[in-house]
């Protein structure tokens, strides 16, 4: 179980926090990060004889490879270094971190030695951190094919080396970790894209720094805690008013079936009444799994409601934008996804409808509605995710999900959040809609903005990880399972507020 609501830094971020505290550090930040590194090998090889290769690259990063190495020689442990670059050329602390690895007699090689007989206890990669500029080539990528080969586990100092720290692309190559320790705080990069497939576990070391009183942070992680304040256990004294009434706006001809998950969403989510507005005239009167919603037709449903969600199958006709249309002017709280999103991706005029809206709003694009929103390319979207949720937040003056591997949570005052739960079993047709009902339910019963949406997100992706617990996917996981298993885990958290393992210190 990771750590629960941490400060997320970029780059930028963590080299602001090391230059404040840096000159007077004591003992001096490498040290405590080599040392901090060997601690955590020390927990991954038990039961693991032989000797550990590290290698360590031209910076910092190899600095801190070379600390560890130290501690494990001078604790009796075999310990092989792989070091390609002048160490004429490395930088101040990781000069000094290698002069004293030497002086205590270590040796380095110049290429990566073969495998001994039995494997490597543990294989580190202490080759390039935060401090990666560009696309690793040559003896580096060769050098991290190799390593991916081997067996056993593979230990990433900071960063896996080859992954860009603030966006999770690979630059190149890159190592694929099955630990990664990660010093002072944790970085965007390491949490979305295919950061988390090449960090595996992410073990934090703060290096006994407060990075959020250095330097206030402007991205957290989404935890229980972000959001548990808004969720309350039942009066009794209570009826269906009391939890608000959610619209969901699409099902053009062929997509009923999407309207339908988002309501069946918003009803396990627990508002009081859901009206499901249909744009297909011969869609179901009636949702014989869910008789609880009730259908209508999509004009006629937009009156009903405190929240509305549009967009799952709306399509894209003159129908579905006049409908969209009335939805921008209406005073309820909104959430826009799918075709609501295409649309005022294609027709400025809505879009501009869209920005001057004042009552609150979220946008909730999958990586191709993102692109069309800006009139850029999905691969441009997913260079720098972050950027990309940030301005759309900003464009449309709402919050913004960027959904995905690791789904970016936007404000328009440029605060944003990232969520860890879920899994590849949500990369399955429905998901999305029925985050989309998961939103408009928690927004009827009246939670604000920040909170439904993180909560939404957060739970979408826990429900889909209960039923992996259960043995349902990650293969033909469905959408239609999700609802249930929101249902569970929501009683569950605000029967337990606080269940163990998301504690942690208090957001901001
Ligand atoms: N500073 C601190 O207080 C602390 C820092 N700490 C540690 O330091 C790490 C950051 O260190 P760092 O800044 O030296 O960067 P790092 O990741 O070692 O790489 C830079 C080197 O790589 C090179 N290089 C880059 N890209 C390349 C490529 N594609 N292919 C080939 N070469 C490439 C680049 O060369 P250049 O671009 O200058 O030619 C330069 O030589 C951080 O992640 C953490 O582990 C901890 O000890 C805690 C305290
Ligand atoms: N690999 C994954 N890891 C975590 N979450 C994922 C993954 N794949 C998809 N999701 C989540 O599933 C949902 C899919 O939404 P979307 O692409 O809009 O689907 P659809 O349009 O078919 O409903 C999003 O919330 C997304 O974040
Ligand atoms: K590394």
């Amino acid at each position: 179980m990771h750590n629960c609501c941490q400060p997320i830094y970029p780059v930028a971020g963590i080299r602001t926090i090391e230059h404040a505290v840096m000159p007077t550090a004591q003992p001096p930040l490498m040290e405590r990060a080599g040392r901090a590194s060997a601690e955590e090998a020390v927990r991954l090889m038990i039961d693991r004889p032989g000797p550990l290769l590290i290698a360590c690259g031209p910076g910092n990063n190899g600095g801190d490879g070379f600390v560890m190495a130290r501690h494990f020689m001078q604790a009796g442990r075999e310990v092989v270094v792989a070091f390609a670059s002048n160490p004429d050329q490395l930088p101040v602390d990781a000069h000094k971190a290698y002069t004293a690895w030497t002086d205590a007699g270590g040796q380095t090689l110049s290429d990566l030695p073969a495998p001994p007989p039995g494997g490597w206890a543990l294989v580190v990669d202490a080759l390039f951190g935060i401090g990666l500029r560009r696309p690793i080539e040559g003896r580096y990528a060769d050098w991290i094919r190799s390593l991916n080969a081997l067996p056993g586990p593979r230990m990433s100092i900071d960063v896996p080396s080859g992954l860009c720290a603030d966006t999770g692309r690979v630059l190149g190559i890159a190592f694929e970790a099955t630990h990664t320790v990660t010093f002072i705080a944790l970085k965007p990069g390491q949490l979305t894209l295919d950061g988390p497939d090449h960090c595996g576990e992410i073990v934090l070391k703060r290096l006994d720094l407060d990075a959020n009183g250095q330097l206030p942070a402007q991205g957290w992680e989404v935890c229980t805690k972000l959001f548990m304040h808004a969720l309350h256990p039942r009066k009794l004294n209570t009826h269906k008013g009391n939890f608000g009434d959610a619209v969901i706006v699409g099902g053009a001809p062929g997509m009923c079936g999407a309207a339908l998950l988002a309501g069946r969403a918003a009803l396990r989510v627990g508002a009081g009444r859901v009206f499901v507005g249909l744009l297909d005239d011969r869609g179901p009167a009636v949702d014989q799994v869910q008789p609880e919603l009730m259908i209508r037709r999509a004009e006629h449903a937009l009156a009903d409601g405190n929240a509305i969600a549009i967009g799952p199958g709306l399509g894209r006709d003159a129908a579905a934008s006049a409908l969209l249309e009335r939805a921008l002017h209406s005073s309820a709280t909104l959430v826009l996804d799918a075709d609501a999103l295409n649309l005022l991706g294609s027709d400025p005029r809505l879009a501009q409808q869209a920005r001057e809206r004042e009552a609150p709003m979220v946008l909730t694009p999958h990586p191709g509605e993102a692109a069309r929103l800006l009139g850029i390319s999905t691969d441009e979207i997913q260079a720098d995710r972050l950027k990309s949720a940030l301005a759309l937040a900003r464009h449309f003056d709402s919050h913004v999900v960027l959904k995905g591997c690791g789904s970016f949570i936007a404000r328009p005052d440029g605060q944003w959040r990232i969520n860890r739960t879920g899994n590849p079993g949500m990369a399955s047709a429905g998901m999305g809609d029925v985050l989309t009902g998961l939103l408009g339910g928690l927004l009827a019963q009246g939670l604000n903005m920040d909170d439904a949406v993180a909560a939404g997100v957060h739970l979408h992706g826990a429900a889909a990880d209960l039923l992996l617990t259960r043995g349902i996917g990650p293969i033909g996981m469905g959408a239609a399972e999700l609802p249930d298993a929101v249902r569970q885990i929501l009683n569950q958290w605000v029967a337990t507020p606080h269940p163990p393992g998301r504690g942690g210190p208090a957001h901001p």
